[in-house]
């Protein structure tokens, strides 16, 4: 469970540019949750993921992950939680590395989910059989560079790769936002079916409404570093697409 108490983050402050992009938030994400969120430019999106990454810390507020205080924790140090994908694919992979070996420096990195490194063999057949997961008919060519592959067959394996760690929180900022629309739905399906098999607590960002609408068992949207709608599973199940279209209006 994530949560945020009171949570403000303030940049250039006493500055003439001082911003307040996030305004006395509270949220609480419970475990297995996967929250959407959307939001016109400059709302506050962005602050909110890399605050719970800890890629920038709060101005005042606490954030709180499975009861823990992690609140001046930097980002490195909250990677046994938490794993993130970005909206470029070339970011999270080695491009002169081939995919195997992109996989082994993963699971060397962390303790891969139920893929001990182990005998080489062994450990290739594993990958396969998750990568075959993806239905790219990328398990054959586990050999082939990284930096050869489509953006969306890396973005897909990049998440494959990302949700293997043995994190429980996964933040996806925009991760289809630079791949065309058949590759965009492949990385968005995958990302669903994987939380739903990790049981991961996530987080979305996207400004493509078929996908708010589509995906996620809560949605909210941000204005002005607040929160201004919060629809629950129940609620996000009876919004029509048209609803959430004139949230924008
Ligand atoms: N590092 C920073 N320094 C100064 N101001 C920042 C910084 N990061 C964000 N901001 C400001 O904070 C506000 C919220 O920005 P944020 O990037 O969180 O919005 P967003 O909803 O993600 O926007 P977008 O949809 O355009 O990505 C904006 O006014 C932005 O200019």
């Amino acid at each position: 469970m994530i949560r945020l108490t009171d949570i403000s983050k303030t940049f250039n402050k006493g500055q003439p540019n001082e911003v307040m992009a996030i305004d006395a938030l509270d949220l609480t994400i419970a475990a297995g949750e996967y929250l959407v969120i959307v939001g016109s430019n400059g709302s506050g999106k962005s602050t909110l993921l890399n605050l719970v990454a800890g890629s920038i810390l709060p101005t005042s507020g606490t954030i709180n992950f499975d009861g823990e205080d992690v609140t001046r924790l930097p980002d490195h140090r909250r990677s046994k939680w938490i794993a993130r994908v970005f909206q470029n694919p070339l970011s999270g992979t080695a491009p002169d590395l081939s995919i195997i070996d992109n996989f082994r420096l993963a699971a060397l990195r962390t303790g891969h989910k139920g893929l001990r490194i182990g005998v080489n063999d062994v450990f290739k057949a594993r990958v396969r059989e998750k990568i075959a997961t993806l239905n790219m008919g990328l398990e054959i060519k586990t050999g082939q560079l990284m930096g050869s592959l489509s953006g969306g067959q890396r973005q897909a394996l990049t998440l494959l790769m990302s949700v293997m760690d043995d994190c429980n929180i996964l933040l996806l900022d925009e991760p289809s936002a630079a791949l065309d629309p058949r590759s965009a739905d492949i990385v968005m399906r995958t990302a669903d079916s994987l939380i739903k098999q990790f049981n991961l607590t996530a987080m979305l960002v996207t400004h493509n409404l078929k996908d708010a609408y589509t995906y996620g068992n809560r949605i909210i949207q941000m204005s002005e570093g607040k929160v201004l709608h919060d629809l629950s599973a129940e609620q996000k199940a009876g919004l029509m697409q048209n609803d959430l279209f004139g949230w924008f209006s």
